[in-house]
Order: C-alpha cells, then structure tokens, then sequence
C-alpha cells in the first residue's frame, strides 16, 4: 500500500472537492481518499500493483480538475505554490477590478430611475439599455468565466454546485434583461414594467469574486503555522572539515559531519554532542519554556538556539529527516485531513445545491402563475439562485482545522488527523502510563541489599552478574541495573541464553550460573523462597521505588531499589484533568504498592497495577466496553498497543518512536500540561466550527423564503438581489472571520 498526496486545481467549492473524492475514489487500487478544499490537496492510499499516480491523474482530468504531484521537499513546494498563488491571486484581482468599477457604474446609473429622483451629476446616458448591455458582457463573460466552468464540469458529472447557482442567476439576469433590451415593446404592450437588471449580473459576480479575493487571503494566513516552522530553520552551517572551519549551506551538510556552535547560535540540524556543554532553548519545537543543558551524548535538535556555551555536535539527521521537517510534514497532513463533522457538511452540500434549484424553478413558476408578471418570477428566482449559494458552508470546517492545528504545533503539540482533533473534546477517561509519563523515565538504582552481606566482595560480584544480565536489556530499569554496576566499577561479563520476559523481567547464564532478575510475582510463579527480603521490599515500594528481585540459581539473593522521580508537571496536570471532567486511571506494569504510593503523590485514585504488556490494550478496550471515549498517554514500546487501541493515543515526544507512530496527537514535551491544553484546543475548534456551520447556515435559511418573496403578499417585501448576492458574500466573510479568531487560543492554565 503507498501513500500518495496530490495538489489539485480548478476547485470552487466543497462540493467539487466531494465529486473528486469520488472520482479517485472509483479508480480501481485506491484504497481511500481524502480531499481538502481549504488545502487544496488530496491524499490517497493506493496499492501500487493496481494503479499508479498517472492513472489517478487522468481520471482527475476526466472530472475536470488538475492533479500535480506534490515536490518532496516541503521547501520546494512552498515556492512553486506561492508562485502558483501569486498569479492565480493577479487574475483574480484583475477581474475583481473589472467587475467592481462596472458593476458601480451600473448602480450608480440606475439610481434616477429607481428613485424618481433627478440627479444632475448622473448623465442620463449611463442607464441606456444598450451601454448596460455592452458594459456587463465582459463581467458576465470574462470575470464570471470560471462559474460557467465550473457549472459546465459540474454538469458532465450530472451534479450541481454553487457554480451552478451562481451561473443560472446571474445568466438568468442578464439574458433577461437583453431580451427586455431588445424587444421592450412586449413587455409595455402587456403592461409590465421594462426594467433590466444587469447591474444584478454585474454585482452578484463582483460579490463573489470579492469573497474568492478573501478566502485567498485568509488561506494565506492559515498556513501561516507551517511558514512560521519553516522559517525557523537554519540558513547555514559551520562545519569542522579536516581541521577547518568553514560556513556551508545547509543543504550541504551530511550526516556524521561535525558542526561547530557558539554560543546565541541556531542549531543547524539534529545531532549529538561531541564536545563542550551548554544550555538550548528548545522553546520554538518542544513548547518548553525552560532551557535544557547539554552534555556530551545528549541530542540536539535543529533550529533550537544554542544560549551559553560553545560546543560541538555530530550530525545525525538532516535535510526532510530532521525533528523539524517532520513535525512540519505532520502538520501539513493534519490541516488536509478531514473531520468527521465535515463529512455531514459535505453530504448536505451535496444534496443543497439540486433542492434550490427546484425551490428557484418553483418559485418562478408560482409567482408567475399567480401574477402573470414575469419580471417579478425572474427576480424572485434569481434571488433565491444566489442567496442559496453554500460556498460558506465549504469552508467552515477546513479552515477551523486548519488554524486549529497550526495553533496545536505551536504549543508543541502534533495533532496528527483532524478526526483526532474532534475525538479530542469527548474524551472521557484519560488513562495514564506510569513510567516515562507520569514520572521522568529516568529511573536510578538507590538502594542495593544482598542476603549475604558483603563476605568474600559478595556484593560487587552479584551486582557484576546483575549488570551484565541487564545489559542485554532494553528496559530503563535494565538500564539502570547497568549504569549502577558501571557506577560501583564492576566489569561486565558474557551471558548466555539472554530472555527477556515482558511484564516480568530478564534471564541469562552468566560463568555458569542462572541468573533472573524480575518481579516478585515472576519470582513466586518459578517457586522460589522470598520471604526473607519480603519485609525490605514492602517498604522501599511504599516509598514508591521499585523492586528488582534477583535470582541466583534458584535462590533470591538480593534486591534492588529502583527510584524514578515525578515529573514536575503531573500532579498539577492530573488536577487540571480532573477540573475538566475526565476521569483520571494510572496504568502500569509495576507492582501494585509503588503504583498505589506514586498515584497517591499525583492525586490518581483508579489504577490499574502490575498489568502485563500484552494486557495494556484489553484494560483500554475494557474501559471502552462501558461506553466511554478513552484516551491513553504513554511513552513505551509496550505502550504502543494500547495507544492504537485507545480512541485518542497520545504520545510523549520524548518517547519510542513506535509510541508516536502509534498515537494520534504527539506532545512534543514530556510536560502533560500538553493533554490539558490538547483538550482545551480540541473543544475550542470544535466550538469555533459549529459556529462556522451556523454562519454558513443562517443566511441561507433565512434568505430563502424572503427571497422567495414570502414577505411581498404581507409588507410588499421584495429582497434585492444584488442583497442577496452581498449576504452570500458576507456569509462566507463571517465564516473566515471566526475561524481566525481560533488564532488567539491560548492554553490555559487550570491551577
Ligand atoms: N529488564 C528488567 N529487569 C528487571 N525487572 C524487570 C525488567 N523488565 C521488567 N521488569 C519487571 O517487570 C515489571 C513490569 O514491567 P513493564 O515493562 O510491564 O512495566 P514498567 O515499565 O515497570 O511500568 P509501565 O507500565 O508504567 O511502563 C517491572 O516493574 C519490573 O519489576
Ligand atoms: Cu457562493
Ligand atoms: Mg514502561
């Protein structure tokens, strides 16, 4: 299966982007598309074997759209697209002057005669029928070009859109008025006023060509999260090359080059240091306010800023592979992605658009029934064309997602589909990883005691044999087991016939002996006697440290105290939770009295304790079985189960990668006020988008019916149409306008 993401031209609205869907979607191979209007992009998952980017293009074509594949490099991309825009944005603006002036001088012009009023500075020759004519043919033409496109397309595929509407509006405007134009005789002769309305045609097409003009603008502005991470990338690198200093560009540095940084200098792209140490302000990727230190072995990130000292690190990734090109690859998936609630707004579109067309047709046909006056049929059902048009409904939910997400990256918090960003404000129980989550991750070996003291250097040789078991494990309290052996100076030995057994701990040979490190619970299932240091354990796991038995030939011979301190963040984040409404559960695979004593310390009173790896998922999907929407955050490989199996995975940046591979939002900092704020945001957008789909509604479902003329029989109420045109404009004005109000979220903090 490939992934694919396609740029698209010729759309006008939300309903194009659907009939797209559903063109690619009909090719044989595609698995599931997506389409975003706001971005103007579709992703697609295919199966190579079956079809190919060609043949998706070509059925794009037959729709009658354009699909371009999209460069591989986000910076390459973003040029050709702002030169795409950019002329794009000139044509617009070249028929939106166009179409403004005329569309002026034909209002103006027909005051007198709408008024009765003499007004001197108004020549009398800008209302003749024939210079109307002549002057709205370019506007209706030229300027209106696209509607009539797009309406023709729509037309092939046998849907309508708001092209549509606004294509049989304003021709219906304009050809009526040529016909009064050319033969006002028939309508005198009958008795009916001979007024044209090309200024209708002419205002209706500037509207929209205003609205188009800023929904432009205001896309700019919305990927304006993305241009901002780019921006923060480096220009240049110092590299140390055979002795030498010297300044590259970065699209020349390699991996394992040397970069030398002094102090106020950017990061040019990740790595490890190497030599000297100093303080990062991580700010601008991770959220974290505080400077980090870094010492020799620790990573670095590019485009952070480097504050104190001067060091020198080993590139480890670069060009589309850097921590920063992928949060901004993320991103760019995450605002084309389409919410849940879209798919609503979608199907209504769909269905929208044909039902005005009748509710127009009959209108006409009722008016002119009922008063034989055509004129008035006319404008009734051009008003009820335009005022119906649902282009806002279109872009209510893209652009919410769009400012939604951008506000999430910039708070250090990736958001990685916009089905997350919805699931996110339902959420219900949040469930918790102990270690690496709630703590730091960073456990330590405080308390070391054997049966047999120290006789002989007993000591020093079992924790020689526990180190050198450990070493062949991945687990961070393995780790710690190695760097406390590293740390008393013991030498590490072979071990043969290593296990590792999740959720119970590690095994091995080691000089001829069997060594098992682990659980006391493991220790009991293989029958082996440990009442002696039971007392011990109990109260080092009441001090929330956890206990490593250890095994030497089938008999406990020491145990160690494990201690892994909380993150500073969490007891205040658990609290913000709760304030929220969320349930709060602790999951761990540790034993139950230090996962009791570390909940206690957070303010957690659910926990789930000493749950086996294999188990994490089940406990979710048991929680799930009572109707609940649950969120799981954690940061282990064996956390990663229950992350895909949780409605809303997050993961902790500072985490496996598998974890992050297998979430939905990422908190790019391990501080878990990021859950708080990631549910802050989600209720926000959520918030910001049912009023996006009232805006687009309102004007709508009201305008209809007084269009329709529902007033004139009462108060001789008749809308203007060159209002409704102007309503529609605003309707999608007011949409736009609210969603960049999301650009002001703020996480806040609950204390
Ligand atoms: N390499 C190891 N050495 C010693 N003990 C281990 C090892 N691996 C696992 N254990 C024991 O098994 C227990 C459960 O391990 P598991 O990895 O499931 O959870 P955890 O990492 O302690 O907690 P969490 O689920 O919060 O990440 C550990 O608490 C530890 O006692
Ligand atoms: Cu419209
Ligand atoms: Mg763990």
């Amino acid at each position: 299966m490939d992934n694919l993401t396609v740029k698209l031209q010729g759309m006008s609205c939300a309903s194009c982007a659907s009939s797209i869907e559903q063109a690619i979607k009909s090719v044989p191979g595609v698995i599931e598309c997506n389409v975003n209007f706001g971005m103007e992009q579709a992703s697609i998952q295919y199966d190579s074997q079956k079809t190919s980017l060609a043949t998706i293009q070509a059925t794009v074509d037959a729709a009658g759209y354009k699909a371009l594949p999209l460069p591989e490099m986000a910076a390459d991309e973003d040029d050709n697209d702002r030169k795409n825009r950019k002329s794009e944005s000139q044509n617009l603006q070249r028929k939106l002057w166009t179409a403004g002036i005329i569309s002026i001088l034909l209002v103006v012009g027909g005051i007198p005669a709408m008024t009765g009023l003499h007004l001197p500075f108004i020549p009398a020759w800008l209302h003749n029928f024939w210079l109307q004519l002549v002057l709205t043919a370019p506007v209706q033409f030229w300027c209106g070009k696209s509607f009539y496109i797009g309406a023709w397309k729509a037309l092939k595929r046998r849907v309508a859109t708001m092209d549509t509407l606004i294509a049989l509006g304003t021709s219906a405007a304009y050809f009526y008025s040529v016909f009064v134009t050319f033969f006002p005789g028939l309508f005198i002769a009958q008795g009916l006023n001979s007024s044209v309305y090309y200024e209708v045609a002419a205002s209706v097409v500037a509207l929209i060509l205003l609205g188009k003009t800023l929904e432009n603008l205001a896309k700019g502005e919305t990927s304006e999260a993305i241009r901002k991470l780019m921006g923060l990338q480096a220009k240049t690198a110092r590299i140390v090359r055979n002795g030498q200093e010297l300044e590259v560009p970065l699209a020349q540095v390699e991996i394992g080059d040397i970069v030398q940084v002094r102090p106020g200098e950017q990061i040019p792209v990740d790595g490890e240091v190497i030599e000297g140490y100093s303080t990062i302000d991580e700010a601008m990727v991770t959220g974290e306010s505080l400077p980090v230190k870094k010492q020799i072995g620790d990573e670095v990130i590019g485009a952070t800023i480097n504050k104190t000292g001067s060091f020198k690190f080993r590139t480890t990734r670069i060009g589309k592979d850097t921590f920063l090109a992928q949060i901004v690859k993320m991103v760019q998936d995450a605002q084309g992605s389409k919410a849940p609630i879209q798919k609503l707004a979608d199907e209504v579109t769909g269905w929208f658009v044909p039902a005005v067309i009748a509710v127009a047709l009959a209108t006409f046909i009722i008016w002119f029934n009922a008063t034989g006056n055509i004129t008035l049929a006319t404008v009734t059902m051009v008003e009820v064309l335009i005022i119906a048009c649902p282009c806002a409904l279109g872009l209510a939910t893209p652009t919410a997602v769009m400012v939604g997400t951008g506000k999430g990256a910039e708070n250090g918090i990736l958001i990685k589909g916009a089905e997350s960003l919805e699931l996110a404000h339902k959420i219900q129980v949040i469930v918790l990883d102990k270690t690496g989550t709630l703590t730091e991750g960073k456990p330590t070996v405080t308390d070391f005691v054997t049966i047999k003291g120290t006789a002989n250097s007993n000591e020093l040789k079992l924790l020689k044999f526990a180190a050198s078991v450990e070493r062949n494990s991945e687990h961070p309290l393995g780790e710690a087991v190695v760097r406390y052996g590293e740390f008393q100076e013991v030498i590490l030995t072979d071990v043969k016939d290593f296990e590792a057994i999740a959720g119970s701990g590690v095994r091995g040979v080691v000089e001829g002996k069997s060594i098992a490190l682990g659980t006391l619970r493991w220790m009991q299932e293989l029958g082996f006697d440990t009442d002696y240091l039971e007392l011990r354990a109990k109260a080092w796991e009441s001090a929330s440290k956890t206990v490593v038995w250890m095994a030497v030939e089938g008999k406990i011979e020491a145990i160690l105290g494990i201690a892994d301190a909380l993150k500073p963040s969490s007891a205040r984040a658990v609290k913000a939770l709760q304030k929220l409404g969320l349930e709060v559960v602790m999951l761990t695979g540790d034993n139950r009295t230090t996962a009791e004593s570390i909940a206690h310390a957070v303010g957690i009173d659910r926990i789930f304790a000493e749950v086996r790896p294999d188990q994490k998922a089940a406990k979710i999907q048991a929680l799930q079985a009572q109707g609940k929407i649950v969120a799981m955050v954690g940061d282990g490989i064996n956390d990663a189960p229950a992350l895909a199996a949780s409605d809303v995975g997050i993961a902790i940046g500072t985490g496996t990668d598998v974890a992050i591979a297998a979430s939905d939002i990422t908190l790019i900092s391990g501080d878990l006020q990021g859950i708080v704020t990631a549910i802050q945001l989600s209720r926000a957008t959520m918030r910001n988008i049912r009023e996006n789909l009232f805006f687009a509604f309102i004007y709508n479902i009201a305008g209809i019916p007084i269009a329709a003329g529902i007033l004139y029989p009462i108060f001789g109420w008749l809308l203007s149409p060159i209002i409704a045109g102007g309503a529609m404009a605003f309707s999608s004005v007011s949409v736009l306008t609210n969603a960049l109000r999301l650009r002001k979220f703020q996480p806040k903090y609950i204390t």
